[in-house]
C-alpha cells in the first residue's frame, strides 16, 4: 500500500497556521482503511473528535524533552534554557519558530509543536537544538517523547526502593527512574534492575544509561521477562520489588507520528499476535512485586487487545491479590481518556468474533486467539475498575498515543508462593544459568590495588572501596574498576550465577597505560563526583581563568592531529600544579564541579569528553554556541560518511549476491575474505545497529 518509487514524490507538505502537515513522508501514505475502521468500531475516540484524532496522527511528532530532575546544576541549566535558548525564539517574531513551553503536568519538561527535523533545520532553533544534543549526551537532558515520561511519574520510586524495569531498552524511562531515586537522596540505598531480552539492546543500556547517569545504583541484566529467574538477596532471601515497570514490546500504533512506516503495515493482527507475549511478560512481572508494591503496565499502542485485555487477564488470574489504582488524579493537568470494559475482537481481515466460542474450531485462528482477548463479563468488570487506566490519544495534547495501568499488589499470590517454595528446594546447580559471563570480582581488604590507590590519591579510609569491582578473576590486570552501592553489591553477589548480569554502577578508575606514572589506575570523569570528596591528594582548586584556559584548549588539535596540551606557564596556579605528582589529577573552581585532568612537568590536559568540556564551559558562563555548531558539522559529516559506507557495503553485497545467483564463482578483490575482514565487517554492522538504536533513543 502507498509506497512511492521515486524520491521526488516523497514529500507533499503544506504549512498552515505555522504548523506543518504531512500526508506522505519518505514514500509512505499516511492512511490505512483497516486502522480507521478498527478504531471507529472500538469507539475509543468520541465521534466529534474523530477528525482531529486522524489529523493529529498524520502530523510529525512534536519535540519534547526534560531537564534531569536530580542534576546538581538543574537550576542553572533551566535558567540557561529559558533565557539563552527559549527567550530568543519567542522574541524572534518568526512565525515558523515555535518556542518550547513547559508541560503542565511535569516540572522541568517542555514541548514545542515543531517536529524533530523542523527543529534541527530551523536557523532560529539551531542553538537550542545543539544545547539539547550536548546535554542529552551527558544525561543532563532527556530527549524523550512526552507520554513516555508518564510511567515513572506514576511509580514515584523512593530512594530505598528496589525497582525492576523489565523491558528497559533503549532506556529513557530507566534514566528517569534513576533520576527520581536520586531526587531526595544523592546516594540512594535502593537500586534499579534494568532488563532487556535483546543482548544488543542491553549493551546499549550499559553504554548509554549507566554511562550517562553516573549512578552507583543501577544494574543491567539480559533475561526474557516472561521467564525471569527468581532473584535473591543475602541469606537466600527472596527479592521482591517495591516498583516494577513493565513497558512491553507492542505494535506501536501510538508512535505512528514518529514512525510513519507503521501506517501501511498496520492490521488488527499486530495486536492479536502480541497479546500472548505481553501477557506472559506482565504475568511474570507482577509476580516480582511485594505486597504494597506498584507496577505500571504500559504500551505505546492504543489497541485494547494489547492494553485492557492484558490488564483484565492479570486481574482475573490475580484472584483479588491485585488492585487497579486510579491513575488519573495522580497527574493533574494531564488529559487522558479512561479505560474501557468492552471492546471488539477482529481478525486480520476485520471479521468480528463476538465471543471466543464464535471462533472457528478448525484453522489457524483457533491457535492464534485466546479467551483472554475478549472483554470481561459485566460481573467481572464491576470488580476490575478498568476505567482507572489511562489512554492517551494523540490529539488530546499533541503527543503520541499511549496506554498506562497502575497496579498494586494487595495480597500474596498463593500459587506463586508455592511454585517458588518448590523451586527453592531444587539443588543449586539446577538453578544456575547455562552460559557463563565474566564474573564480578569485588576488591578485598588486602587488595594491593586499593593500597596503591589510597596512598596515591589520599583516599580516606571511610571510602567503601570493597564496593569497587572488575570483570576478571585475576583482577590485577583489569582495565576498569566500577563502583556500586551496598545493595547492588549484595544483588550481584547473590544473583550472578543465575542471572545474565551485563554490568552495573559507574566507572570510577581506568587502567593507566602510561608506565611513567606511579599508580595503576587513573580517575574516570564518570566517578569523580562521588570519589573526589574522599580525596586529599592529587586534587586542587584553580582560578576560573585557569580552568577556562584548560577547557578551551581541550578542543584544539596540534599540527599532527594530536590533542593540544597546555603549557604550564600559562596557568596562574602553575606553582601549585607543579607540586602535584605528574599524572591523573582532579581540578575544580567550585568543588561541586570537579573535572579529571592530566598534568606533566611542563604541560596539562583535561581527561574529559567533548560534551563534558562544552557543558563545563557553559556553566562557567562561556558562550559555547560556536563550539556546538562545530560539533554539529562534525556529526553531520560523520553521519554522511557512515551512510555512504553503508550504501557502498550494501551495493557490494548485492553485486556479490547477483553474481552468485548466476552460478559464477567470483574472486573478491584481494582474495577470499579472511577472518580479519569478516570481523571488521561484523564490527561495522554492530556499529550501524548501535547508531540505529541511538537514533531510536533520541526520539
Ligand atoms: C517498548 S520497548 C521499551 C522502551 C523502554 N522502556 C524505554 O522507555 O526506553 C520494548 C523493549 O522490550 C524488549 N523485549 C521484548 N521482548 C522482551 C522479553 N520477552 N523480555 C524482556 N524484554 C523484552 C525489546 O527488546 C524492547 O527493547
Amino acid at each position: 500500500m502507498g509506497k512511492f518509487k521515486s524520491k521526488k514524490n516523497f514529500k507533499n507538505r503544506s504549512k498552515s497556521n505555522g504548523q506543518w502537515t504531512q500526508d506522505r513522508v519518505v514514500g509512505v501514505l499516511k492512511s490505512n482503511e483497516k486502522f480507521f475502521d478498527f478504531y471507529k468500531k472500538q469507539g475509543l475516540v468520541p465521534e466529534e473528535e474523530w477528525e482531529q484524532f486522524v489529523e493529529t496522527l498524520k502530523k510529525d511528532l512534536p519535540v519534547s524533552f526534560r531537564i534531569q530532575g536530580c542534576h546538581k546544576d538543574r537550576e542553572i541549566l533551566c535558567k540557561e534554557l529559558e533565557e539563552r535558548y527559549i527567550a530568543p525564539i519567542a522574541a524572534s517574531g518568526d512565525a515558523g519558530a515555535l518556542e518550547p513551553k513547559p508541560l503542565a503536568w511535569y516540572s522541568g519538561a517542555y514541548q514545542t509543536p515543531m517536529s524533530r527535523s523542523e527543529v534541527r533545520a530551523h536557523p532560529t532553533l539551531a542553538a537550542l537544538h545543539n544545547f539539547l544534543v550536548t546535554e542529552a549526551e551527558l544525561g543532563n537532558v532527556s530527549r524523550q517523547e512526552a507520554v513516555s515520561m508518564i510511567p515513572p511519574l506514576l511509580l514515584k520510586p523512593e530512594a530505598h526502593h528496589h525497582v525492576l524495569d523489565v523491558c528497559a531498552a533503549p532506556g529513557s524511562k530507566t534514566m528517569q527512574l534513576i533520576e527520581m531515586q536520586h531526587e531526595t537522596d544523592p546516594n540512594p540505598s535502593g537500586f534499579i534492575i534494568a532488563n532487556d531480552v535483546d543482548k544488543k539492546r542491553s549493551y546499549l543500556l550499559c553504554h548509554q544509561v549507566l554511562k550517562r547517569m553516573k549512578s552507583a545504583n543501577c544494574v543491567v541484566i539480559c533475561e526474557d521477562g516472561a521467564l525471569m529467574p527468581n532473584m535473591r538477596m543475602k541469606d537466600d532471601a527472596a527479592l521482591r520489588f517495591d516498583r516494577v515497570l513493565c513497558d512491553v514490546i507492542c505494535s506501536g500504533d501510538g508512535t505512528m507520528r514518529k514512525n510513519p512506516d507503521i501506517w501501511p503495515k498496520w492490521t488488527p493482527q499486530e495486536g492479536l499476535g502480541l497479546h500472548k507475549l505481553q501477557l506472559s511478560i506482565a504475568r511474570k512481572s507482577v509476580q516480582q512485586l511485594k505486597v504494597g508494591g506498584l507496577m505500571v503496565y504500559s504500551t505505546c499502542s492504543m489497541n485494547p487487545m494489547e492494553d485492557e485485555a492484558v490488564v483484565a487477564q492479570l486481574l482475573r488470574e490475580g484472584k483479588g491479590s491485585l488492585r487497579l489504582v486510579d491513575a488519573h488524579p495522580r497527574l493533574p493537568g494531564l488529559k487522558a481518556s479512561r479505560g474501557v470494559s468492552t471492546w471488539k475482537v477482529f481478525d486480520r481481515e476485520m471479521a468480528e468474533y463476538a465471543t471466543f466460542a464464535d471462533v472457528p474450531k478448525e484453522g489457524p485462528l483457533v491457535r492464534a486467539l485466546t479467551e483472554s482477548m475478549w472483554p470481561p463479563t459485566e460481573e467481572e468488570a464491576k470488580e476490575m475498575n478498568l476505567q482507572n487506566v489511562m489512554r492517551l490519544l494523540p490529539h488530546q495534547q499533541d503527543t503520541g498515543g499511549f496506554f498506562v495501568a497502575l497496579i498494586e499488589r494487595v495480597a500474596e499470590d498463593k500459587e506463586e508462593e508455592e511454585r517458588r517454595r518448590v523451586e527453592a528446594r531444587a539443588p543449586a546447580y539446577k538453578r544456575q544459568k547455562m552460559f557463563k559471563d565474566e564474573p564480578f570480582t569485588f576488591l578485598k581488604k588486602d587488595d594491593e590495588r586499593w593500597d596503591d590507590l589510597k596512598s596515591y590519591y589520599g583516599i580516606d579510609e571511610s571510602f567503601p572501596y570493597e564496593n569497587l569491582f572488575n570483570r576478571l578473576i585475576e583482577g590485577d590486570n583489569a582495565r576498569q574498576l566500577f563502583f556500586v552501592n551496598e545493595s547492588v553489591k549484595e544483588f550481584i553477589l547473590n544473583n550472578m550465577k543465575t542471572l545474565s548480569i551485563q554490568n552495573a554502577g559507574m566507572k570510577m578508575f581506568g587502567r593507566n597505560e602510561n608506565k611513567v606514572e606511579k599508580v595503576r589506575y587513573r580517575i574516570s570523569q564518570e566517578g569523580v563526583d562521588t570519589l573526589h570528596k574522599y580525596m586529599s591528594k592529587q586534587k586542587m582548586q584553580i582560578p576560573k581563568e585557569d580552568m577556562l584556559i584548560l577547557l578551551r584548549a581541550a578542543g584544539k588539535q596540534d599540527d599532527k592531529g594530536q590533542k593540544a596540551l597546555v603549557d604550564m606557564e600559562k596557568f596562574e596556579a602553575k606553582e601549585g600544579l607543579r607540586s602535584l605528582k605528574s599524572g591523573s589529577v582532579v581540578l575544580y573552581v567550585d568543588e561541586t564541579r570537579p573535572i579529571c585532568a592530566w598534568i606533566g612537568q611542563r604541560t596539562a590536559a583535561p581527561y574529559i569528553g567533548k560534551e563534558e568540556r562544552i557543558h563545563h564551559l557553559r556553566l562557567l558562563g562561556e558562550d559555547v554556541d560556536s563550539m556546538e555548531a562545530i560539533e554539529k558539522t562534525k556529526r553531520k559529516q560523520k553521519a554522511m560518511e557512515a551512510r555512504e559506507a553503508a550504501w557502498a557495503e550494501k551495493a557490494k553485497e548485492e553485486e556479490k549476491a547477483a553474481v552468485k545467483k548466476e552460478g559464477v564463482d567470483v574472486e573478491v578483490e584481494g582474495g577470499d575474505e579472511g577472518e580479519g575482514q569478516q570481523q571488521v565487517k561484523r564490527m561495522k554492522l554492530d556499529e550501524s545497529a548501535d547508531e540505529e538504536l541511538k537514533a531510536e533513543d533520541e526520539n
